[in-house]
């Protein structure tokens, strides 16, 4: 069983709550969804939280609550002792310097009216880092692309370099935690590994602590240490994978774990 590290953590969240106000319907009293209700947890110094649930259970709420794109209706984020949440408005620049974002969609979360030159090293422009050129260049090796792209539009590689040079924005300022929201749902499954082993190099080099969305559990027992299962807004049931996969104690877990392909072909070969 994997042992976490909880002395360690990256960014905690604490009683996190957020609620959404819903359009008002003829003259009744103003209603709300609660899309994340009552969640802690802490990402950890190396190691991948996997965030599992049905549409609409709050996962990418919760992401956006940690890395402090929206505001919570009550609980806090704190993040190497400093409790981000405290202020309305922007997260601290040291923040948001830190705490990244993979999407799930490649063709989205690049702007076409740019080079992939300048898309990288974007981040390195908005926080004044060093020679850019230089940069994009160590960016694009990490990934494993040819410089060549580099004057490229975004539109023309292929997904999963799309999604490669998505991750390489990403990165560019060794951000620790980076929060994946369906890295690769939107690639065809050949891609998919070589991108994944992507975000494992730098959790070995600088021990990164990662934040994982996916609806494939396959993909989240695969490259996650610890899984939350979330059920409309809450956290119904965590701990380390082997426990969650091995012996899950929630039925909605169960459900879940039951819909995944492969196991129902393992259980109908098993019985
Ligand atoms: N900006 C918003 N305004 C109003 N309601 C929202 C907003 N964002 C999310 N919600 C609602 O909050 C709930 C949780 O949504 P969320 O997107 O966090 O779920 P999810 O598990 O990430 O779903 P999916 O897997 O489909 O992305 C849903 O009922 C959703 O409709």
């Amino acid at each position: 069983m994997t042992v976490v590290d909880e002395r360690r953590p990256r960014a905690s969240a604490e009683h996190l709550v957020k609620e959404f106000p819903l359009p008002r319907t003829g003259g009744g009293a103003p209603r709300s969804v609660r899309a994340v209700n009552d969640v802690s947890r802490a990402v950890q110094r190396g190691r991948t939280l996997g965030l599992v649930g049905e549409s609409g259970s709050g996962k990418s709420t919760t992401a956006r609550l940690l890395l402090r794109l929206v505001q919570p209706t009550s609980g806090r984020i704190v993040a190497d002792g400093q409790d981000v949440t405290a202020v309305k408005g922007a997260a601290p620049r040291a923040f948001r310097r830190r705490a990244q974002l993979v999407h799930q969609n490649p063709y989205a979360s690049l702007d076409p009216r740019f080079s992939i030159a300048e898309i990288i090293t974007e981040p390195s422009r908005a926080f004044r880092v060093g020679d850019r050129a230089a940069r994009a260049r160590e960016l694009l090796d990490r990934v494993a692309l040819p410089s060549a792209v580099l004057g490229r539009r975004p539109a023309e590689p292929s997904g999963g370099r799309r999604q490669r040079v998505a991750i390489a924005r990403a990165l560019a300022l060794e951000p620790d935690p980076v929060v994946c929201d369906e890295p690769v749902s939107a690639l065809d499954v050949s891609v998919q590994a070589p991108v994944l082993e992507l975000l494992a190099e730098p959790q070995a080099r600088r021990g990164v602590a990662y934040l994982f969305i996916s609806h494939d559990l396959a993909v989240v027992r695969q490259i996650a240490h610890t899984v939350v299962v979330m059920m409309d807004g809450r956290a119904v049931e965590q701990g380390p994978v082997a426990d969650i996969f091995g012996s899950p104690s929630h039925d909605y877990t169960r459900e879940l774990l039951a819909a995944i392909p492969g196991r129902r072909a393992q259980a109908t070969e098993d019985s």
